[in-house]
């Protein structure tokens, strides 16, 4: 991949036991030796981690018994109990990473401010960016495309459940076809669902690339960006 700095997007659920378990160790282990393997690579690596595998607020306060903002502010500290196992099994693998967090929680990990995060990055170290946007209604994905533009990120790894982008959802459809290339126009004309619509509607006005690949496969995320594994390229 011609990316020199990235800005890997993970969901919650990549890091639940194969039972369902919300966190497991040794899957947690099996990320963080691969983001270190991308990181050793020279990949300069800033992560966004969801809250998914404990809460996702629109679908708690679906339920009527609390309010979106509440329940977004409970998948938001989330996230931030994810990015604390990331950035713990990350220093184990030998990569230093440290947990930026946009709802400010000082006694628990440093606030996210945008200069200290890009000194972070220029010094090799990953940075976890935790608790969203720090904004109820958005999503982790909108939080992945934002600080990507905002630490001049040259584009975000959806590292997902599916090994890329598809003419209709592959779990449904199975003569869905995968495509290679395609551009933010096409997928959002096409409506592919790629990531969540405000998230996408920002990556295209920033003419932001998506790369959309599987995070089950072994080394995923650094096969990914060394070319080896298969992923959509969405780019202008
Ligand atoms: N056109 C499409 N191409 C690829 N995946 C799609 C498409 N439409 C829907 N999906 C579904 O989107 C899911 C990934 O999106 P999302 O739920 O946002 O993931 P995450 O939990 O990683 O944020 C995949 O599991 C896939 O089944
Ligand atoms: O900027 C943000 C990012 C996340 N969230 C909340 O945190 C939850 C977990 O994030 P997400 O659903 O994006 O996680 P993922 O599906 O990627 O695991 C969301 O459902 C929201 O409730 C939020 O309120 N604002």
């Amino acid at each position: 991949m011609p990316y020199k700095r990235i800005l890997v997007k993970l969901s919650g659920e990549a890091l639940q036991a194969p039972d369902g378990y919300w966190l497991e160790a040794q899957t947690l282990a099996a990320l963080a030796g691969d983001i270190a393997r991308a990181s050793e690579a020279g990949f300069q690596i800033a992560l966004v981690i969801g809250g998914g595998n404990i809460i996702r607020g629109a679908r708690m306060s679906a339920a009527g018994w609390i309010d979106r903002a509440t329940a977004d502010s409970m998948g938001m500290l989330a996230t931030v109990m994810n990015s604390l196992a990331l950035e713990t099994a990350l220093n184990a693998a030998g990569v230093p990473a440290r947990t930026m967090s946009a709802v400010s929680m000082p006694t628990i990990c440093e606030t996210y401010a945008r200069q200290p995060a890009l000194h972070h990055l220029d010094k090799g170290q990953v940075v976890v960016l935790a608790g969203g946007t720090g904004n109820p209604f958005f999503t982790t994905d909108t939080s992945a495309v934002l600080r990507a533009a905002e630490l001049r990120c040259d584009a975000v790894l959806k590292a997902t459940q599916v090994d890329g982008v598809y003419s209709a959802d592959p779990k449904r459809d199975p003569n869905a076809k995968r495509y290679e290339r395609l551009t933010h126009d096409e997928a959002i004309a096409a409506d592919l669902k790629v990531m969540d619509t405000a998230a996408f509607a920002l990556a295209r006005e920033q003419r932001l690339p998506i790369v959309v690949g599987s995070v089950h496969a072994p080394s995923s995320v650094a096969a990914i960006l060394e070319g080896s594994a298969p992923a959509t390229v969405v780019a202008p």
